[in-house]
């Protein structure tokens, strides 16, 4: 018996009068979950409404008074600001839940915690122990629950309930095949896509639940067949962490690394519409503040380059840069010969590399035990041994002179992480020099001309140089020379534009004085914005998505960031990307496969229909590759799968013909323009496909002009690497073998990206094991 989207009530409807009584009971229970959801939004406009007066009152006092009073005012501004715009976040479907207790009164659960005037909870926050029977009551298990209600709404209104009856007498049957809010789940499973994931906080399944809330210590890996769900998971851990560790995380903070910036646009809604911001939010190639990879590596240059053997091969060129002399030196200061000895450098060194500090900072213990010696000879030639006055003098003449500078940087050259790495894979005799074990082949792959984009792979050696070479200070001030400017520029313009807009002006303030006021009352920065602009920000918790493609050197660069070894880290093994599959997650983690290491489990697919997953699965097994763990689909729907041959060889003008036919297909099923498209080319077909579509008429307009925003797009065209972690109503996949060429990772990627239909279209022989046509 069901309303809107899956709405159910308990009882057998097999009869009219059945029936009719059961319509009778559905609309008195909405009736019933209106006037309740009514209350909690009256409290959340009221509690909107009492912050919005509270930060007006508080801009209205305007930038004056001491600068204690202007900094606790930005406090509580940023503070009631952040507090409304958490309100506003958490308005559509503020309450999806209902629990009817053996013992206790109904009790219902929501995005947020809600409480009356009279401190009576309203509403239960999702991530509270008390709301944990929601998502974790079972027929076998079922605690004190009675009844588990789901409320279906849109916008304020109440629109259906679903319900499952936990109690012996009324079994009810979903909840004993495994799966909570049937109704409700196939409803959001069942949803057109629109660009954006969405969260899934009213339909969370117990064995994802379990995850979410697992312990924050230590490294837990979540391995997971395609859809199942560990994104989403990852996004809800991250935001149950936040407000279950809120003390330790909200001043640390949390990172969150994903695959691609595509990927971050795609999940950027999830945690605002949980209530959290505040997390970090990084791609391994924008790993490292102030760097831009942009450019690319092939597998194998990024497999050696990603090897755990890079840090000893980075920490032998560091070392390279302390050079002890062959012989003795002579060196000119002032007229005067002074001698460099090579054993003098050397106890000079040993000294410095004593102090356990980075290579640039130990160089300062360094030169002040080369300029003792050189000063004791500097003074006993010119007779002044015993004049400590007179020292000084003598120790700025050296320290500035033009041989002793030069000869101290030859001995202990300070330098850069990226003039480092640029200078290593430019100059073939250095590499070898530093490269250790490695083979000539390897060292080959490495070589590069300067001034080439940097990629991501270098984005984690970087790091790691960094790490070992610590702060460059004339290439921080310089930087941070420019930057000032740059900024100083921009308030000079932004007051400026504020005098003209206000009228102010008139001799009475320039531009510049407001600018010095802006910098000084300057909005507070938040951990996140912190923690972004910083190297070494350590964070209090890191999650990882599609886990399974960093590196040992990624891990390494994760890892520093973390000494707490708090992380959360998802993937699927099988969708590993090239052709050096592993076998366990201790293989792919490196050093990050601690002695804290737990490993959980997702095994149902909620996004791709069943006939695709098995195809999927069928493909992977006539490659010889077996997921670690079989993946069950949640549902299946009919026409999942399809396949058109090109006639003729190249297959771009019948992609044309079937993207035309999958748009109109969607347009009649969920209406115009409704639904989204992908199609997944090998990279090497991407222009061709694209130009043919963007020809094409009734099918270019659906395309995202060049430039712009793939996901805003209602056809997006993408590689396999692009589509990592995405879903779209309908895949083209165009030439599956060619696909294949990337890895067995990914066809099984681009194959299980549709939430509905999967269209292959293809040329060339489909790989073995795809289900005959
Ligand atoms: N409990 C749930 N309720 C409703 N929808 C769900 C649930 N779990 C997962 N989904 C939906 O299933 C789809 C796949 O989820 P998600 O992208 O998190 O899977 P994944 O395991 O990360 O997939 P992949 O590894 O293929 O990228 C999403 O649309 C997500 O919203």
């Amino acid at each position: 018996m069901r309303t809107e989207p899956g709405a159910r009530v308990p009882g057998p409807a097999t009869t009219p009068e059945n029936a009719a009584s059961a319509a009778v009971a559905v609309q008195a229970a909405v009736a019933e979950e209106q006037a309740y959801v009514d209350t909690v939004y009256e409290r959340l406009d009221a509690l909107r409404a009492a912050y919005g007066t509270r930060l007006a009152d508080v801009r209205r006092q305007g930038p004056s008074g001491s600068p204690q009073n202007r900094s606790e005012r930005d406090a509580f501004a940023a503070h009631y600001a952040d507090a409304v715009s958490r309100l506003d976040q958490v308005e559509s479907r503020l309450v999806f839940g209902r629990l009817d207790l053996r013992r206790d009164e109904p009790r219902y659960v929501g995005r947020v915690g809600l409480s009356d005037a009279e401190h009576n909870q309203l509403l239960v926050d999702w991530r509270a122990p008390s709301a944990r029977p929601f998502y974790q009551a079972t027929a076998a298990h079922p605690g004190d629950v009675v009844r588990r209600r789901h409320l279906m709404t849109r916008a304020r209104a109440v629109i259906g309930v679903e319900d499952e009856l936990l109690d012996h007498e009324h079994l009810d049957e979903a909840v004993a095949d495994g799966l909570t809010g049937e109704g409700a789940l196939f409803a959001a499973m069942s949803a057109a896509r629109e660009g954006r994931m969405h969260d899934i906080v009213a339909t969370i399944q117990a064995e994802q639940d379990a995850v979410i809330r697992s312990p924050l210590d230590g490294v837990l890996v979540v391995q997971g067949g395609p859809g199942t769900g560990k994104t989403a998971v990852a996004l809800h851990r991250a935001a149950f962490l936040l407000y279950a560790h809120r003390e330790r995380l909200e001043r640390s903070g949390v990172l969150l690394v994903g695959p691609s910036r595509v990927f971050l646009r795609y999940i950027e809604q999830v945690l605002p519409s949980l209530g959290e911001s505040d997390v970090v939010a990084t791609t391994m190639a924008d790993l490292l503040p102030g760097t831009t990879a942009t450019g690319e590596d092939g597998e194998e240059v990024a497999a050696v380059k990603g090897r755990a053997a890079m840090a000893q091969v980075l920490a032998r060129a560091v070392r390279g840069l302390q050079r002890v002399p062959d012989a003795e030196q002579e060196l000119m200061v002032e007229g005067t010969r002074l001698h460099l000895h090579p054993d003098q450098v050397r106890s000079a060194m040993a000294r410095a590399r004593r102090t356990g500090l980075p290579h640039n900072q130990a160089r300062d213990t360094f030169v002040l035990a080369m300029l003792d010696h050189l000063v004791r000879e500097y003074a006993g030639t010119r007779g002044m041994e015993d004049d400590p006055d007179e020292r000084a003098y003598l120790r700025e003449d050296v320290r500035t002179a033009r041989d002793v500078r030069v000869a101290l940087n030859l001995c202990w050259m300070p330098t850069t992480p990226h003039g480092l790495l640029e200078r290593l894979f430019a100059r073939p005799d250095l590499l070898e020099r530093h490269a250790g074990g490695m083979s000539a082949r390897d060292r080959a792959l490495l070589q590069r001309e300067k001034g080439s984009p940097w990629t991501e792979a270098d984005i984690a050696l970087l790091d790691e140089l960094a790490e070992l070479l610590g702060p460059h200070e004339q290439a921080q001030a310089g930087r941070a020379q420019a930057e000032a400017k740059i900024q100083a520029a921009e308030e000079v313009r932004f007051a400026q534009e504020a005098i003209s807009s206000q009228g102010l002006g008139m001799g009475m303030v320039t531009a510049e004085m407001l600018a010095e006021r802006f910098t000084t009352t300057g909005p507070r920065l938040t951990t996140a914005e912190r923690a972004a602009t910083d190297r070494t920000w350590t964070y209090g918790h890191i999650v990882v998505d599609e886990a399974q493609e960093l590196s040992a050197m990624a891990w390494r660069a994760l890892l520093r960031r973390c000494p707490a070894r708090s992380m959360t880290v998802v993937g699927d093994l099988a969708q590993r990307s090239g052709h050096h599959p592993v076998a366990s997650w201790s293989q792919v983690l490196g050093r990050a496969a601690g002695e804290h290491l737990r490993e959980s489990v997702l095994t149902v697919s909620y996004r791709t229909p069943a006939t695709v997953m098995d195809a999927a699965t069928a493909v992977l097994a006539g490659l010889g590759v077996a997921p670690a763990y079989p993946v069950r689909a949640a549902r299946d729907l009919p026409d999942a799968l399809a396949v058109t041959r090109a006639d003729g060889g190249a297959p771009a003008p019948t992609v044309v013909e079937v993207a035309r036919a999958e748009l109109a297909r969607l347009d009649a099923s969920d209406g115009p323009g409704a639904g989204r498209v992908a199609v997944i080319v090998p990279a090497r077909r991407r222009g061709e496909v694209l130009g043919a579509l963007a020809r094409a008429d009734g099918v270019r307009d659906a395309l995202a002009p060049a430039g712009t925003d793939p996901l805003e797009a209602r056809l997006a065209v993408l590689s396999t690497h692009d589509a990592k972690g995405l879903e779209f109503d309908v895949v083209v996949l165009v030439e599956p073998a060619e696909v294949l060429e990337g890895g067995t990772g990914d066809i099984y990627v681009a194959m299980t990206r549709p939430t509905r239909r999967l269209h292959v279209v293809h040329a060339r022989d489909l790989p073995e094991g795809f289900p005959v046509e």
